[in-house]
Parts: structure tokens; sequence; C-alpha cells
């Protein structure tokens, strides 16, 4: 079902309990699954990708997984399942399908698992003979998807004699790496991290109730919102100065199209004013924090800044090539952009081109990707638009539509 969603006074102000990260989640149920004890764990995400973790870790009689849209839970599964002993077949969307998985199928088989593939070469479904894992050493290309790697280093624990992850080449999506070794060590895992390789010694998770996190690639829509208001005093609770979120950096991108954060007791408190200053030209890499590319796009373009966004190569085989759908939804709005490579640049619109931007009734397709939908939500503080398939939020932040009427969206 689509939503059209519209602001009548462009002034936002509210407090809002933000969903959990997914990110966090989601390596805390493999934790949890791989632990001998039992352990509590608080603010759970409710996003369908965390809900479907749960359930196919926890309350999976058969030997059949399916993750739907779940890339981490793609990618985590299937290192889970080469460690675990049986026969299993692990499926997606017709999505999944295409993303994906050779790099992390290949380190697996390095390491004796069989696993074979049931459609296409290199791409899910997989049969995975569990309980074959025994060596202790892989080189792995680092600059497909991180998701490979915390695969591997959250079952390196339970390896006879741990495991050595060396690196073919540059990392991306770092900061997802490093989230990974950090609730590692937060469970009592020895790991450590030189340049170009990552040890793992054998040992066992250590049970703690552990409390998951807000979060942050959320929060950025929050901040598209904020940008695009003409004054906005936004608390975000449930995030934290410390965060192992590299998505966090919203802060400082934000920071430079006036919207100001300070922590406050129970998160974050967003402020925006007219007399905020902004930038006029907008430059940045997004390999560590791709998630929030698109929020920031649509920020962008909606604020008719020069911008030019490096670093989107792993957006192409996300939840859809997501540098060919900014590409078609932007300029369906009348702005203009160019796709050089894997580099999106986004044009000031000139005096000719501006009442192109005065639109009205368009629509936004999604792309059956929830970061389409909520990253075009803010536009709505400049006219009435329509998002096509307002359910595709569910995937990492079932809440937002909800959450957007406390700070009187309407639709
Ligand atoms: O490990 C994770 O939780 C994630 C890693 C990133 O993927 P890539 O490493 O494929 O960029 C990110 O885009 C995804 O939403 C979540
Ligand atoms: C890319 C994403 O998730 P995943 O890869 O886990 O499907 C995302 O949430 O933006």
């Amino acid at each position: 079902m689509a939503i059209t969603l519209s602001h009548s006074t462009k002034s936002i102000k509210g407090t809002i309990d933000l969903t959990a990260s997914k990110s966090v989640s989601n390596r805390v149920l493999i934790i949890k699954a791989l632990c001998a004890d039992d352990f509590k764990i608080e603010n759970l995400a409710s996003a369908k990708d965390t809900v479907t973790l749960n359930n196919l870790l926890f309350n999976n009689e058969e030997q059949f997984f399916d993750v739907g849209h779940a890339g981490t839970v793609m990618r985590f599964l299937t290192a889970y399942l080469a460690l675990k002993k049986g026969e299993f077949i692990i499926t997606g969307s017709e999505r999944m399908q295409q993303r994906p998985i050779k790099v992390l199928v290949d380190a697996l088989r390095d390491l004796g698992a069989k696993i074979s593939y049931l459609k296409n070469e290199g791409y899910p479904p997989l049969k995975i003979t569990g309980g074959f894992i025994t060596g202790n050493e892989i080189e792995i290309d680092g600059g497909v998807s991180s998701q490979y790697i915390s695969a591997l280093m959250l079952i390196a624990p339970k390896i006879k004699d741990g495991l050595k992850i060396q690196f073919k080449n540059e990392l991306i999506s770092k900061p997802y790496i490093n989230m990974t070794l950090e609730i590692m060590k937060d469970f009592g895992v020895d790991i450590s991290w030189e340049e170009e390789s990552i040890e793992i010694k054998e040992g066992e998770y250590r049970a703690k109730d552990f409390v998951v996190e807000a979060d942050w690639s959320s929060a950025s829509y929050w901040y598209g919102i904020a940008a695009l208001a003409n004054e906005a005093e936004v608390n975000l609770y449930g995030l934290s100065k410390n965060s192992l979120q590299g998505d966090a950096v919203a802060q400082d991108i934000y920071e430079k199209f006036g919207v100001e954060t300070s922590f406050v007791e129970n998160g974050i408190r967003l402020s925006k004013s007219l007399c905020h200053p902004i930038a006029s030209s907008f430059d940045f890499d997004f390999e560590n924090c791709p998630d929030i590319a698109q929020t920031v796009a649509v920020t962008c373009a909606a604020l008719n800044l020069e911008a030019k966004f490096r670093g989107l190569k792993t957006l192409r085989i996300k939840e859809t090539d997501r540098i060919f759908a900014l590409q078609q939804e932007l300029t369906k709005l009348g702005y203009n952009l160019d796709v050089d490579g894997d580099d999106l640049i986004i044009n000031r619109y000139s005096e000719k081109t501006k009442n192109l931007n005065k639109w009205s009734n368009v629509s936004v397709d999604t792309y059956d990707d929830h970061r389409m939908a909520m990253a075009f939500a803010p536009l709505a503080l400049l006219a009435p638009i329509t998002i096509n398939d307002e359910n595709v939020v569910v995937k990492s932040y079932p809440d937002f539509w909800k959450d957007l009427e406390k700070v009187s969206f309407s639709n």
C-alpha cells in the first residue's frame, strides 16, 4: 500500500524512543546461539530481519532456512550452519538470490565446509552439510561485503585452535567489522585486529545480559527531517556517545546542514533553526557508512547543494541497486543527478530548472528497499509526497510511520 505524507507547519518538536539496532541485535543473537549458557538480551530490535533470525535460530525445527530479504541473516547463518552438524538448505527472497555469497562460501570451503549452490553459482540458495570445519587460516577479499568477515569472526571461537582471517585487499564497511569485534570482546572472546588480519582464539562466549543500543541508521531519517524543517527540536532516546555503529557519523555530516546534536540524559537532541548556517557544497566518502547514503543524498538534493557521493560500490548489491534507485527517483522529482561509475553527483538546479522542483502528486517507488521509503519521507516537509509501498520499513524500523505521526506528519 502507498502512503501520502504531508506536514503543515514545517516545525518539528517531539521525543522518540528510537528503534533498536538490527546490526547489533543480529550479532548478539548468533552469540546467544553459540554460547553454552543462556543470557538475556534487552531491547532486541523489532526489525523484521532480527525477528527472522531469532525465529530461525531458536524456533525452527526444520533443516530449511528462509531469510527473506535479510542480508546479514543470510551471511551469518551460512557460517553458523557450516559449523553445526547436519544438512541444511538456506535460501531467501528473489533479491537475496541475486546478492552474492561466493566470497564467504569460498572462505568456508577453504576451512573444510561442504557447501553447494542449488541454483546459480555464487548465489543462494545453498545446501550446507555442516560440521566439517577444521582449518585455522583463510584469506578473504574484504572489498565486497564486510558481512562475510563478521560471519566468519562470529563462529571463529568455536573452531578448534581458532581462526586467522587475512585480508587480500582494502576493507569496506570497516565499522561493522569493528562492531563485531567489540561485541565479541564484550562476551569474553580473545580477538585482535592487526592491519591486514584478524586473529580469534578458540574459546567460549561468556554469558552476560546485554542491552542493545538504538539504531543510528534509523536516526539518520530524523536528521534528514531536521535538516528540511524550518525549526526542529527532537529527542531521540536510546542512542549513546560511545556507539558501536559507524552511522553515528550522521552527527558530523548533518552539522554541515545546520542540524546540531547534543547528548542528553537518555539519548541525543537534534536542533535546527533557520539561523543555523549550512554548507553550499558537500563531498563525502560513504565507504564506512553505506546505509546512510540515501538519506544524505535526498537531503542534499532538497537543500540544492552541489554534492559528490563517493565510495558507493556496495550500494549496488544491497536490497536493490541503490545508486540506480536514487537516480531514478530524484530525477523524477526534478533534481539533476549524474552517476560516474560508483560515484553519485547531485547538481545544483539552475534558475531555469528551479520550478521543476515544485513537484506535486509525485509518488516515489521503493524498489523493495526500506531505506528508499525512509530516505524520501522527509521531503514531505517541502510538499506532500506519496511513498509507494509503506510496508517495506518493517525490515529495520517497523514503527517509522507511527513515529512520524508523533511529530505531526499526516498520512
Ligand atoms: O554487518 C552488518 O550488520 C551490516 C553491514 C553492512 O553491509 P556491507 O558490509 O555489505 O556493506 C550494512 O550495509 C548492512 O546494513 C549491515
Ligand atoms: C543493507 C542492509 O541490510 P542487509 O544487507 O542486512 O540486508 C540495510 O539494512 O541497509
